[in-house]
């Protein structure tokens, strides 16, 4: 077994294994792949080669398929068993095609026919390295992504959350269209989440689509795609949001708020299962389940005549009703110290998150804006508090009283931060709306795409003060 390595390492070097019975092929091999940049071990059979993958990672092996001892195939499979994450490149005389497209179906990423030309390998490489790269993006992007989201963890040990937990558990399996209802910030996302995690689509993708902040003119190429032309502004063709959660589970947040336009075209496609990208005359099939939700009253929606009624049918086969915190006070502690652990990662398993006054506290609020203010809150407090337990000191002075809830100037006793006024204005205005979030931005004078920012914006501002 030799090995040649590079020093310079450019940003696609890739760690191969070559493995062929060829003496001149194993010499052009340990010259030419660090010549591409890559780093290389040649090993002159399977055996060998096997014995390298059970001491070592590689990026990618290149391995022949007619070798003597063991054949590239049965290499393949180890290497599988050992590194699944190694990509696997088959070297075939023209004679073995039928064993390269067995290679294929076995997981392989590509083959080359020999006589292979450097500059087909080179090539070939680039694609793998290119692939990897992706993967390993995808891979940060989900890191970064669960971090700011934290895990798709439904907290709360109360008889409504228990009861939830147990029908996500039925019904995730199943691929049924499900609607998740609720006030805003009760969880809806993260149930629709849980749903896709448990269900048979965990590993591909879920794309999370928010009905009501996406402009009324976009909102169909949005969800079904373009083609390049169809309209002023449409310069290139794109993939629809349904086209990318092919496989995996598209979550229609906010459906109250989809246009009547567009839900009409929405059932159409619920029905067939066939999308249409606009500009287009062919319509394709994709397979994505569908998940749903709004705080809105959509039978209230169609008596008024602004929710179709058969839509509403087609999405309500299995309903998840999620209570308002309020109803769930036993939730409060359990979910304030997960969102604190999200905060403050350095917390041990025994620390004690709350004082037992800064808990009555939070159980005495009314969280207009559920779970999703319970969040700003407990990220003022970590913020202002130097080590946990979080003190009533450190929650922000709406929740200790020392703020009245009506916001007359006069009133104002003490300091307060703009973001609290803004916050408070905003869930008082929900709060006068029944969570009607059209209505709420309409009273406050912003754009609802801008209610949502506000909602959603974690207490950045309170940070940088
Ligand atoms: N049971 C729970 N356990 C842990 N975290 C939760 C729970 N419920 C909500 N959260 C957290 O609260 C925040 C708001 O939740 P989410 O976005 O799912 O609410 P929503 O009902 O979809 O809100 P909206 O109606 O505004 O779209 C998120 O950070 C989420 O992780």
């Amino acid at each position: 077994m030799k090995e040649t390595m590079k020093n310079d390492k450019p940003l696609n070097r890739l760690k191969i294994l070559f493995a062929d019975d060829e003496a001149a092929l194993q010499e052009l091999m340990s010259l030419e792949l660090p010549r591409m940049g890559h780093e290389v071990t040649v090993c002159p059979d399977g055996p060998t080669a096997v014995a390298a993958l059970e001491l070592n990672t590689y990026d990618c092996i290149i391995v022949d398929l007619d070798m003597p001892g063991m054949n590239g195939i049965q290499v393949i499979g180890k290497c599988k068993e050992l590194a699944p994450d190694t990509d696997a490149v088959v070297l075939t005389g023209k004679s073995s095609f039928d064993s390269a497209i067995a290679a294929l179906r076995f997981g392989a990423f590509d083959y080359l026919t020999k006589p292979c030309k450097l500059v087909d390998l080179k090539a070939l490489l680039h694609r793998v390295a290119a692939k990897r790269e992706w993967v390993n993006k995808c891979r940060a992007l989900k890191h970064q992504l669960e971090r700011l989201e934290g895990k798709t963890e439904l907290v709360g040990s109360s008889r409504a959350m228990d009861q939830v937990r147990k029908l996500i558990q039925k019904v995730a399996p199943t691929g049924s269209t499900v609607l998740v209802l609720g006030e805003t910030g009760t969880g809806k996302e993260l149930v629709a989440r849980a749903v896709h995690q448990q269900s048979l689509r965990a590993e591909k993708p879920f794309v999370a689509v928010n009905c009501g902040a996406l402009p009324e003119s976009l909102i169909e190429s949005e969800l079904f795609g373009h083609r390049k032309g169809s309209f002023t502004g449409a310069d290139d063709h794109r993939v629809g949001l349904f086209e990318v959660a092919h496989g995996g589970t598209i979550f229609l947040d906010e459906i109250g708020e989809l246009p009547k336009s567009m839900q009409a075209k929405l059932l159409r496609v619920l029905e067939s299962g066939e999308i249409r990208r606009v500009g287009d005359n062919n319509a394709f099939v994709v397979d994505v389940r569908v998940v749903c939700a709004t705080h809105r009253n959509l039978p209230e929606m169609v008596e008024a005549g602004d929710f179709r009624e058969d839509l509403m049918y087609r999405i309500n086969t299995f309903e998840l009703h999620i209570p308002p915190l309020r109803e769930r006070l036993d939730d409060i502690e359990d979910l304030a110290s997960h969102l604190l652990r999200r905060f403050l990662p350095t917390l041990k398993a025994g620390d004690t998150c709350f004082t037992p006054e800064a808990v009555q506290l939070l159980e005495k609020h009314g969280w207009p804006g559920n779970v999703r203010e319970l969040a700003n809150v407990i990220e003022h407090a970590s913020i202002l508090c130097d080590k946990a337990p979080i003190t009533p000191e450190n929650l922000p002075q709406r929740l200790s009283g020392r703020i009245k809830p009506q916001l007359t100037r006069a009133r104002i006793a003490g300091p307060i931060s703009l973001r609290d006024l803004e916050m408070q204005a905003i869930h008082e205005a929900l709060d006068r709306h029944n969570g009607n979030k059209p209505e709420a931005a309409e009273e406050l004078g912003i754009s609802l795409k801008t209610l949502y920012n506000k909602l959603n914006q974690t207490t950045a501002l309170e940070k940088s003060a």
